[in-house]
């Protein structure tokens, strides 16, 4: 017999703590997991997986705008905000179910309910249990920062936004990252009046600046207002319902909703980490080593809670060390070289390993290969935006530091690219491979 209940408690039924529990359970290990709030986390419930879908609706808008382009003659059109939501949501409860599934059917005890850590190899439920267990997993991700200005809590997060009753007519976006980018571009193409309300004059930082500045033009060409180097100081809610936006110096805005996308929060507040004498860092993120493990040894954790990389396929490689690595007698760590990432945009972009800014002043002197051409689907679309796509290599060898792109399907093609840069290829490998013609994909073997 243990002395503890079970071998592997996990705290967070998100991407990393639902694959860490599943991983664990199929190496043998006994294993409960809880969670608050519902199965499948931030990405299932209210990030990547809904955000991508409303993606897809505000795609099917943008082809509809044109339909005698494509020889249709279409009635009168008309769009029902709540018809989507609701779909959206459908599909959320439907995987929300798969992930359960897959938790039973790996025997991994579910709670649902609140946890917090009461010592290094216990837990305590929100109903009072006490639970132990050789090995506790943080995996509890982040929420929203919200920025404490007066009426921000009129304001929406992320969270938010997915169930509003109505889509708004007009909206503010405030912050300049992935998901004020991915909002902003989903209501504009759904009909809204957007306006991006940015504190300085740079907006997704990790991407390549070109690229960036490409997809700037793009979004105001659509109708988007930047109102760069501004900041929310406070929001009236007014009797009608709307709201008053005050960006300082006398510069007033109404809006119907206000979307807060101002980075996360590492959800570590009131754990009971310090019952394990586990100190977070400054953003109140929980420290780790390369195999995942806090300070105090039986306690590990993954994903956002970390605050390392904040993506889904991060946390769920994370989470799969860390299970390998404790139960699998299979010590792992994550690499965490050349990981693609893209925003969901209008057009979308995305990126791998270094940018034209990194890359110099890492290596000094560089090459940037690059194509600037109209996507061919873009005639059928009077914007007659333009795709860019960048390689940038090491001057001698051509070995590829990082690859860019912005236009349409950039984050399916920019997946196969990724490949080649992880591998560590050269651009003799790109010019060495037969264009596939005519895809957009094919400009990355024809770069100049
Ligand atoms: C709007 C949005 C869009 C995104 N889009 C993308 C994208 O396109 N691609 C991408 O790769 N990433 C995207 N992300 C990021 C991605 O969602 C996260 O990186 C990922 O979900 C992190 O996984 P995790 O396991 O660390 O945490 P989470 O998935 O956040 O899971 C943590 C879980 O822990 C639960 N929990 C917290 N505290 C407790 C407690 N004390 N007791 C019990 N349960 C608790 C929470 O309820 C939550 O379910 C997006 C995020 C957002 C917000
Ligand atoms: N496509 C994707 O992969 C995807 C999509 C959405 C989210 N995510 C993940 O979720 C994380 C969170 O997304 P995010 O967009 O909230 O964060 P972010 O870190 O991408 O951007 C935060 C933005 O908020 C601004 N900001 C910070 N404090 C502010 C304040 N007080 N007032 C106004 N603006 C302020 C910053 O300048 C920055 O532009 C991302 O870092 C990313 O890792 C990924």
């Amino acid at each position: 017999m243990s002395e503890y209940e079970y071998d592997l408690f996990t705290i967070g039924a998100g991407s990393g703590g639902v694959r860490a529990s599943r991983i664990a359970a199929a190496h043998g290990a006994k294993v409960a997991i809880a969670e608050e709030y519902r199965l499948g986390g931030t990405c299932v419930i209210r990030g990547c997986v809904p955000k991508k879908m409303l993606v897809y609706a505000s795609m099917f808008a943008d082809d509809l705008s044109h339909p005698e382009n494509y020889g249709w003659t279409i009635g009168e059109k008309s769009f029902d905000w709540p018809t989507l939501r609701d779909f959206v949501q459908k599909d959320v409860t439907r995987l929300e179910g798969l992930y359960g599934n897959t938790l039973e059917s790996h025997e991994v005890d579910t709670f649902s309910e609140r946890a917090v850590v009461t010592g290094p190899n216990s837990v305590k439920l929100a109903s009072g249990r006490e639970i132990t267990a050789r090995n506790i997993l943080i995996a509890t991700g982040g929420r929203p920062h919200m920025p404490d200005f007066p009426g921000a809590e009129h304001c929406l997060s992320s969270n938010e936004i997915f169930h509003v009753e109505d889509k708004p007519k007009c909206l503010m976006v405030a912050g300049g990252g992935y998901i004020a980018m991915e909002f902003a571009a989903i209501f504009n193409a759904l009909g809204s009046e957007v306006t991006v309300v940015n504190r300085t004059d740079r907006i997704l930082r990790a991407y390549d600046e070109q690229i960036v500045d490409r997809m700037l033009h793009i979004a105001m060409g659509r109708g988007i207002d930047f109102r760069m180097h501004s900041l929310i100081e406070s929001v009236e809610k007014l009797d009608d319902g709307r709201l008053e936006v005050d960006l300082g110096d006398a510069n007033k805005v109404t809006v119907d909703q206000v979307l807060i996308a101002a980075g996360r929060t590492p959800n570590t507040e009131g754990l009971g980490l310090d019952n394990a004498g586990i100190e977070l860092g400054k953003k109140g993120e929980i420290p780790v080593d390369e195999y995942n493990r806090t300070s105090c040894p039986s306690i590990y954790a993954v994903g956002d809670v970390t605050d390392r990389v904040a993506l889904t396929p991060v946390a769920i490689r994370e989470g799969h060390a860390f299970a390998d690595t404790v139960f699998g007698d299979n010590p792992r760590t994550v690499n965490y070289d050349a990981i693609p990432s893209a925003v969901f945009s209008q057009p979308p972009l995305a990126g791998v390993g270094l940018t034209e800014t990194e890359a110099r002043k890492q290596y000094g002197n560089v090459k940037v290969y690059s194509s600037d051409f109209r996507p061919m689907k873009n005639i059928f679309n009077p914007h007659a935006e333009r795709g860019l796509y960048k390689m940038v290599v090491e001057e001698v060898s051509e070995k590829i530091l990082g690859i860019h792109m912005i236009g349409p399907e950039s984050p399916e093609i920019m997946q196969v690219a990724a490949v080649a840069v992880k591998a560590g290829l050269t651009k003799q490998a790109f010019d060495d491979t037969i264009a596939l013609h005519p895809s957009m994909a094919e400009e990355l073997v024809l770069l100049k």
